[in-house]
């Protein structure tokens, strides 16, 4: 269930309204406790203003079992509304696992999952969808005859099915269908190849793309899977800017990716996950400067 304890804030710190005592410090606890929780009570947001620390998204002990191999082992996060936050882990260490999960693509073992308040453990994709959860398609979602206007089209028109279903629906609704999908390929700036079929896309224009389709269906959470990989540095630059120029100041994003500058470059907070279970969290500058991670994570080598 999301907390909704609100703090006062005392000069730097913030007090607990449950626990009076106990003043939330930046300097105390580990990277894991400063993000959103009181030191001793576990509750609510605390940084120096008044903040309502109601999650957008929250899971509990979130596991994903095949047989007895745990791709993802008991994990408990916290999404708050309109922050980003960077997934960061070695192959294997459940990034994708915890992504399909929390889309619905796949169903937990055991463990919650809660969205605005409602348990979407056990929904469907298609439900979650609707609820505000999005994720960056795979090209193999991109139709590509069809041109970039189109594609996203469809994806407009799949928010909003009975709109696009109603044949008696007068002419003006497949323009608000057009203007919609024209304004999501004008945000990742593919105007200029609107009517270009996809097929003819580069690599880096079919990224674009991806990011246009998730963001015509309006989520509230947008979930992306390495939005850069395999992108040479001209272009993941291009990306990240984008990206901050693009994305909702209220939409959660969660992104996973390898390269840590692409994180500080998006993101607020960072988790780390290894081995199904999430190893560390923190700002990205906490990251990046975490003797932990860098010792067992990155087994010492310096951070890209
Ligand atoms: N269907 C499956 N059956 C058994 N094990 C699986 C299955 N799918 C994934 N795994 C395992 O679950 C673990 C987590 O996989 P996941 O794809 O989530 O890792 P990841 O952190 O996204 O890795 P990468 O960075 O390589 O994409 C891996 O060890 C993987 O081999």
């Amino acid at each position: 269930m999301a907390s909704r304890a609100r703090y006062r804030v005392r000069g730097g710190g913030a007090v607990c309204p449950e626990r009076p005592g106990a003043a939330g410090n930046e300097r105390t606890g580990s990277l894991a406790r400063r993000e959103a929780e009181c030191p001793r009570c576990g509750r609510g947001a605390a940084r120096g203003r008044d903040v309502t620390a109601a999650a957008l998204l929250e899971t509990r002990g979130l596991t994903l079992a095949y047989g007895r191999f745990l791709a993802l082992n008991g994990v408990d996060l916290k999404l708050l509304p309109g922050k980003r936050y960077g997934v960061l882990g070695p192959n294997g260490a459940g990034k994708t696992t915890l992504l399909n999960l929390l889309t619905g693509t796949l169903q937990a073992t055991s463990g919650s999952i809660q969205f605005d308040g409602v348990d979407i453990t056990a929904l469907p994709a298609e439900r979650r969808s609707h609820l505000g959860i999005g994720r960056s398609f795979q090209k193999t979602s991109i139709f590509p005859e069809f041109t970039v206007a189109e594609n996203v089209r469809i994806a407009v028109q799949s928010r909003e099915p009975m709109r696009a279903y109603n044949f008696w629906s007068p002419r003006g609704r497949d323009h608000y269908f057009d203007e919609r999908a024209a304004a999501c390929v004008d945000k990742v700036g593919l105007s200029a190849k609107a009517h270009v079929p996809a097929t003819d896309l580069s690599y880096g224009e079919l990224r674009q793309l991806e990011i246009a389709l998730a963001l015509a269906t309006e989520p509230r959470l947008l979930l992306l899977d390495e939005p850069t990989a395999g992108m040479s540095e001209e272009e993941t630059h291009d990306v990240v800017d984008m990206l901050r120029a693009t994305l909702p100041a209220s939409l959660t994003l969660v992104i996973i990716e390898h390269d840590l500058k692409v994180i500080e470059g998006l993101t607020d907070h960072v988790f780390v996950f290894e081995q199904g279970a999430l190893f560390e969290q923190g700002t990205p500058a906490e990251i990046r400067g975490s003797e932990r991670v860098q010792k067992i994570y990155f087994k010492g080598r310096a951070l890209a």
